[in-house]
């Protein structure tokens, strides 16, 4: 047997914050949690911090695309045609009623003595521009103004050369030329924002929502939140460190967003006040976040919470593209306003719809808020996208509170009128509940225990006392039915202080469906229990603060190493803070993890995984630990040395253990309870079960060897089976109701009934006299294992079962 290091565990100092500190002191270890996990999923990170810029790179391409396709379409010259005008009126006439048909124009100023002076005139508009599509605004200079600049002045000094004598040179030809744009109507440029915008920039933050929506569904789906939960996590703290960790993203997408906006030079952004967009990005943000908030109470999994928040995304995107525009114009009734408001996507849209088309006539200011639009105004959007955000996030709220859904007890629907939701101070209630109707109980031990706790009115003299608890799983949250499956069915046991009570039952019996009950996973459906009198129906919030759990299966964030889990979790109980850090190596050392302690959870085995878990549960010292099957794939070095860490620990409070392991009930526990089919079927230490239940003793006789294994031959397996059929012989002949167990060519295995207790050390002596003559090398007595009761409870089940 491995020598196991005692462990000293050293006194632990708390610190008393009041409600507000917890909160706050538990949202900021959460949003170190958060950050910490986000820093270390690089890419999807990334991804989720960068999405606006690429949204709005991708806006500026089809801007790009759109302006090209224009150009493409354009019919915009003919070059063959050279018109004359009789003055620079008539050409501006022409140009104006005939836009985008003429290239250039030369328009002659004077020519007299030699003296030339001209302008040329040419279309400014990208669409006229030389060239072929493609290019977008191709230069004037180049293409228009300097080619016929070159010509006009050839043929002007031509043409005096022409006129004096043709043989001398130019010297004396002086011309003047200026250049200038057509004169052209009001311009109408094409601004993809007004059209496109809304869609783009709420895509961009849509997709954080749909991010937080998975997020905050896996943690539930994962048990992670109740596990946290059960090791004393306040609601707020949670919801805050999320709401605060998708604000940070939220703000840094937003100022991305402005940033990616003036790289692309949109005048959305450069013509607006900066507070016009920023407040209503802002805003929008907060909104989704309490959306999320809200949806992520009703929904269970994260897959259908994927699907759900690309669904709404799409759907917005329709709702708000469309909507704004028939909806805020004058004329329509506020109550209709009103309710299509309530959907932040709707208004959102309508407040960037109106920095869009302000952003071509000069912007809007910020102190223009209330009055730059007839019907809902800026500060009207910011008013009821805020609104909005406060609705979802209350009805969330208030969801999550009344229908937890599979995990958590569902409060009443007056709850936040109850001062024990604000306080977390207990009532001391007792919850005597008669609806359930009794199954008759065969068992006395269990019968008495029954009487027992019906006698009990309050429940501090035991750790836990439970009476008549029922769990039924529904087959929907709506209606009874047929298919409802009654996990426990009245359920009434004792578990006392300093002592280790162990629950054991084939699967499915109902031992972690008790335990959930009991650790506030989930609330019963009748009957109640008492954790150092405190009703788990009603106090589970102080309950919490000395219960430690460590669940069946492992709820640990596979980025986060284990001492940054026993960290949050020592905040969690409170452990000063100077303290945490021992505190966490005392507990790393004692599971011995210490090696592991800086590495993170993904690379850790099965069994360093419960050990983190075991580890977890006695953090803070709590007065009450729930272990369901702790040493579930560990090795026996590992399962020994838990093993003595839950003895050393059942000194100081109670532990409620589950377990397949028979040995390891056998050696830990003070009282064991089995369970089969949702009912307790025996009760007791485990000698009283084996005298109970077990079929009395095993007497083991090991053969003397006769040289058989690789030699063995016909004449050897003779001799053997001759000896055995002697031994079997005396021994059913000297002690009556004796059955052969097993049997081995090295040893028989007999089943002595108890019945037969007294004559056992008379049949042993004899046996021993016999000893030589029978080819006997040793006897071994033992009582009936545990092993034996728990098959024996399972068998009857099972035929209970077959019976119904
Ligand atoms: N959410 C659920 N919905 C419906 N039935 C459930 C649900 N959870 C558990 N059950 C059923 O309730 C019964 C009791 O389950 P429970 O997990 O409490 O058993 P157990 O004794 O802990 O078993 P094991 O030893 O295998 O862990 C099982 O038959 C199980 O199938």
């Amino acid at each position: 047997m491995e020598t196991i290091s005692k462990t000293v565990t050293s006194e632990i100092e708390y610190e008393e914050p009041n409600y507000f500190q917890t909160v706050l002191k538990q949202t900021k270890i959460l949003l170190i949690k958060n950050w910490r996990i986000a820093y270390r999923k690089t890419v999807t990170t990334t991804i989720q911090l960068t999405v606006p810029f690429f949204f709005v790179g991708g806006l500026y391409l089809i801007q790009l695309a759109v302006s090209n396709a224009l150009d493409t379409n354009a019919h915009y010259r003919n070059s063959a045609d050279i018109k004359g005008f009789s003055s620079p009126d008539s050409l501006n006439a022409f140009i104006l009623t005939n836009p985008n048909i003429t290239q250039a124009a030369y328009v002659f100023n004077s020519t007299s003595n030699g003296i030339f002076s001209y302008d040329i005139q040419y279309n400014s508009s990208c669409i006229a521009s030389w060239g072929s599509s493609g290019n977008l605004c191709p230069p004037p200079v180049e293409n228009i103004i300097t080619p016929m600049q070159v010509t006009m002045d050839r043929q002007i000094i031509r043409y005096q050369n022409n006129l004096q004598n043709p043989t001398s040179n130019s010297s004396d030809v002086q011309i003047t030329w200026n250049s200038g744009i057509f004169a052209h109507p009001k311009t109408l440029t094409y601004n993809i924002v007004t059209d496109l915008g809304s869609i783009f920039f709420f895509a961009s933050l849509m997709f954080q929502f749909v991010l937080m929506l998975q997020d905050m569904v896996l943690e539930k789906e994962t048990k992670l939140k109740e596990g946290m939960r059960m090791m004393g996590l306040k609601e707020s703290s949670y919801y805050m460190s999320w709401f605060f960790t998708y604000l940070i993203f939220i703000i840094l997408n937003v100022f991305l967003l402005i940033a990616s906006g003036f790289i692309f030079q949109f005048s959305f952004f450069k013509h607006n006040d900066f507070g016009t967009y920023f407040f209503l990005f802002l805003f929008f943000g907060f909104s989704i976040i309490c959306f999320a908030f809200f949806l992520s109470a009703c929904l269970r999994k994260s897959q259908t919470a994927t699907f759900l928040g690309f669904f709404l995304f799409i759907l917005f995107s329709v709702l708000q593209a469309f909507i704004p525009n028939l909806l805020y114009i004058e004329g329509k009734p506020y109550s209709v306003q009103a309710i299509f408001s309530l959907l932040s996507p709707v208004v959102f849209a309508k407040g960037l719809t109106d920095l869009a088309i302000a952003s071509d006539m000069g912007g809007i200011r910020w102190s223009q808020i209330s009055n730059n639009s007839p019907v809902f105004p800026l500060l009207m959007v910011y008013r009821w996208i805020l609104l909005d955000g406060i609705i979802f996030i209350v009805l969330g709220w208030y969801i999550d509170n009344v229908f937890p859904g599979e995990f958590g007890t569902p409060k009443p629907f007056y709850f936040f009128l109850t001062p024990s939701y604000w306080t977390d101070s207990s009532s001391m209630k007792w919850e005597a509940n008669s609806e359930y109707e009794p199954t008759p109980v065969e068992d006395e031990d269990v019968r008495a225990e029954e009487e027992d706790v019906n006698k009990m009115n309050h429940g501090t003299e035991h750790a836990v006392i439970i009476k008549n608890l029922v769990k039924v799983y529904r087959n929907n949250m709506f209606w009874k039915s047929k298919k409802d499956f009654y996990a426990v069915k009245g359920l009434n046991l004792t578990m006392e202080k300093n002592k280790l009570f162990c629950l054991l039952g084939p699967n499915g019996a109902g031992k972690t469906t008790t335990l959930s009950m009991l650790t506030g996973l989930f609330g019963p459906t009748k009957g109640d229990a008492l954790i150092f009198g405190k009703s788990i129906r009603t106090d589970m919030v102080a309950i919490r603060k000395f219960m430690g759990v460590c669940p069946q299966h492992d709820l640990l964030w596979s980025h986060l190493t284990g001492r940054e889990h026993l960290e949050l979790y020592s905040a969690f109980k409170n452990v000063k803070a100077s303290q945490i850090s021992d505190q966490v190596t005392e507990r790393l050392n004692e599971v011995g993890i210490q090696n592991l302690a800086d590495s993170f959870v993904n690379v850790y085995s099965g069994g360093e995984r419960r050990r983190l878990s075991v580890a977890i549960a006695m953090t803070g010292n709590p007065q009450i630990v729930f272990l369901d099957e702790p040493t579930t794939g560990m090795d026996p070095v590992a399962r020994h040395s838990v093993w003595q860490i839950i003895e050393n620990a059942k000194r100081k409070r109670a532990i409620v253990l589950t377990t397949h392991s028979m040995e390891e009930a056998d050696i830990l526990s003070d009282k064991i309870g089995i369970m089969a089919m949702g009912r307790l079927r025996c009760l007791g230490n485990n000698l009283h079960l084996k005298n109970k239940f077990g079929a009395g003793y095993k007497v083991t006789v090991f053969l003397k060897s006769v040289g058989l294994g690789s030699h063995s031959s016909m004449a050897n397996l003779n001799l053997v089976n001759n000896i055995q059929n002697r031994i079997i012989s005396f021994v059913l002949a000297t002690l009556e109701g004796t059955s052969v167990a097993s049997k081995t060519t090295e040893q028989i295995v007999f089943s002595v009934p108890r019945q037969r207790t007294e004559q056992l050390p008379y049949f042993l002596e004899t046996l021993e006299i016999n000893q030589n003559s029978l080819h006997i090398h040793d006897i071994d007595v033992n009582l009936s294992t545990l092993e034996e009761v728990f098959l024996k409870i399972a068998e009857d089940a099972e035929k209970e079962r077959k019976t119904k």
